[in-house]
């Protein structure tokens, strides 16, 4: 099975390392390609997603990503930009749907930042639609103002936008992950104000009627934005899209301890995917070897259940990372009293030695 393997940029590489370590410590045979992504491929290329890069990506069964963007690529133009590299797998491969898990392990109650009572035992499952929205609309653009108040003023415009189909196809990914869990599905909007809202709510609830056994409920991004810190159990799965999905996966990272410990499956219709922590490039730590290895480690064992028809390799690397939780290792972000401090390395070195056991 070929596995696409690009690292990217910041504490990518660090943290894909670790989990390359881990999945050929499986036993299984895998063929990993590594190419450049991102900044990295920019810095080599002059383009953050060259046509290799994305042909391995295309000819690959499932895709490993670490991370993109740098603050040093801030001034150049958008097309150029790292995170184009990513934005533009997702569209080129037509990754729709992007399933990020938030789950608080017991060990880790004390390392967030909420209660352990609010947190504890918590596991929902944020659907984040990743084609469309705000992130892929046209027109789009920085531009001289015609507005009368602001004429000859720049201004910065994004077209927000959701076709029937997209969140048909997306609503059909919760319903369905929604009957394997507690059959629950909140969609998350902003219809009280935005037309884009207003037709993704209609039709989820005509889809949600093909799914009588799912209870559908809706809530409005910015209550959603508090309830996930107030009573976060209360949800099981989230769906919504592509914009609202980024931030409101970011809160709920804190709820697991660390966005560090947050992985992601970033799904097309046949299940091919790619695979990445929730996080970005985390620039502020790279080089540092403190960065939290787990979420990209729990993608990989989210690559093997969905993409490579392989659950127990994947229930494997789970309780491995269990398995280190409960030993005590814990690198900085994650570190509360009474707990072990280890880097990057030594996580994923644990995390391998756990697999045998
Ligand atoms: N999919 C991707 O490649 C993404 C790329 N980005 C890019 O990453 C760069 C940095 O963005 P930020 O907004 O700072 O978000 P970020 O997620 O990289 O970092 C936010 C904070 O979380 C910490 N953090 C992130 N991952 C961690 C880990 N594994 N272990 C410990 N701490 C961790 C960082 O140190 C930082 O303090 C930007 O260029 C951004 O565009 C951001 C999100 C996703
Ligand atoms: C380039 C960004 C859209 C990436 C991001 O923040 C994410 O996917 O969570
Ligand atoms: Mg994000």
């Amino acid at each position: 099975m070929k596995i696409a393997v690009l690292p990217g940029d910041g504490i990518g590489p660090e943290i894909v390392a670790q989990a390359v370590k881990v999945l050929n410590a499986l036993g299984p045979k895998f063929d990993l390609e590594t190419a450049p992504v991102g900044g990295a491929a920019y810095d080599i290329s002059g383009h953050p997603l060259p046509p290799a890069t994305l042909d391995l990506a295309k000819s690959a069964d499932a895709i490993l990503f670490g991370a993109v963007g740098d603050w040093k690529y801030d001034s150049l133009a958008r097309e150029l930009r790292p995170e184009q590299a990513i934005l533009g797998l997702r569209k080129h491969l037509e990754l729709f749907a992007n399933l990020r898990p938030a789950i608080c392990y017991d060990e880790l109650t004390a390392a967030s930042s909420l209660k352990p009572e609010i947190v504890g035992g918590l596991d929902i499952l944020i659907i984040r639609e990743l084609n469309g929205d705000i992130y892929f609309g046209q027109p789009r653009g920085i531009r001289t103002s015609e507005l009368p108040l602001f004429k000859g003023a720049r201004e910065g415009f994004d077209m927000m936008h959701y076709s029937e189909p997209e969140v048909e196809r997306i609503g059909r990914v919760a319903f369905e992950a929604a009957r394997l869990r507690s059959k629950k599905v909140c969609s998350v909007d902003k219809a009280n104000v935005l037309e884009t809202s207003q037709l993704w709510r209609e039709v989820m609830i005509r889809v949600g009627k093909d799914y009588p056994d799912v209870e559908l409920s809706h809530m409005y991004v910015d209550n959603a934005a508090m309830q996930l810190v107030k009573a976060p159990k209360a949800f099981d799965v989230v769906v919504t899209g592509n914009l609202f999905g980024d931030i409101l996966s970011d809160e709920a990272a804190m709820l697991t301890g660390s966005i560090g410990m947050l992985p992601s499956a970033s799904l097309d219709k046949n299940n091919k995917g790619l695979y990445e922590p929730s996080h970005g490039s985390a620039p502020d730590i790279a080089g540092k070897g403190v960065a939290n290895p787990l979420a990209t480690i729990l993608s990989t064992a989210m690559m093997l259940r969905y993409s490579l028809g392989m659950p127990a390799e994947a229930d494997r690397i789970e309780a491995a990372v269990q398995s280190v939780l409960t030993q005590g290792l814990r690198t900085a972000d994650i570190h509360t009293a009474g707990s072990q401090m280890v880097s990057t390395i030594q996580m994923g070195d644990a995390v391998v030695a756990a697999l045998s056991k």
